[in-house]
């Protein structure tokens, strides 16, 4: 294991496994069914990546950038759009792929930014969900792994850019962290 990982949570096979599910859930849910897939850049580009290949749909996907963590491991509180969706949503159905609920301040903001928009139908899809922390009544219709409240890294989500690569999501040594986060 990496030195500045405390433990591994999950490992690359249980992650395969499970989004496989996860794939063939929707795959039956969507059935004749015009699926948008919506990826929040940048975490959830490995999680995205592997679920489309197992929905056994044809399906069209975009991307939307918002952020409200910058460089450190807290939550400043307030959502911006970096980057936004190339094509309107108008009577779509879509799903929006995250990494992570964690305050669920995000998910809050993109789904009442998204909702004006009018989709024919909205649900969102986690990898992983960290209710200890939430601070807005927001769930994911689709959740992989329920999380204890540490701060993880791995598969797409990052400590100040580094780590997305790795294959599994490990818990940081808490000396990893600089003091103000
Ligand atoms: O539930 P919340 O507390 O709002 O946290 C969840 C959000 O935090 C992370 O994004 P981040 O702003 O770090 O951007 P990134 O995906 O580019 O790493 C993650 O990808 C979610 O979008
Ligand atoms: N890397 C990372 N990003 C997050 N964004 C919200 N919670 C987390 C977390 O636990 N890890």
């Amino acid at each position: 294991m990496e030195e500045y990982l405390d433990r591994i949570l999950l490992s690359e096979d249980q992650i395969k496994k499970r989004v496989a599910q996860l794939g063939a859930q929707i795959t039956e849910e969507y059935q004749g069914k015009d699926l948008l897939v919506i990826g929040i850049l940048k975490g959830a580009v490995p999680f995205l990546a592997d679920l489309i290949r197992e929905i056994k749909l044809p399906l069209r996907y975009d991307f939307m950038a918002v952020s409200s963590y910058g460089a450190s491991a807290k939550s400043s509180g307030e959502v911006r759009i970096l980057k936004d969706l190339d094509s309107s949503i108008e009577d779509r159905h879509i799903i929006i792929v995250e990494d992570i609920v964690d305050t669920g301040l995000t998910l809050k903001y993109l789904q009442e930014n998204l909702g004006r928009r009018k989709p024919l139908s909205m649900k969102i899809a986690a990898l992983l969900d960290k209710p200890g922390r939430r601070r807005t009544e927001v769930y994911p219709n689709y959740n992989c792994f329920v999380i204890p409240d540490e701060f993880v890294v791995g598969y797409g989500l990052d400590y100040n850019e580094a780590y997305r690569n790795l294959p599994y999501i490990g818990a940081l040594k808490p000396e990893v962290y600089t003091e103000q986060d």
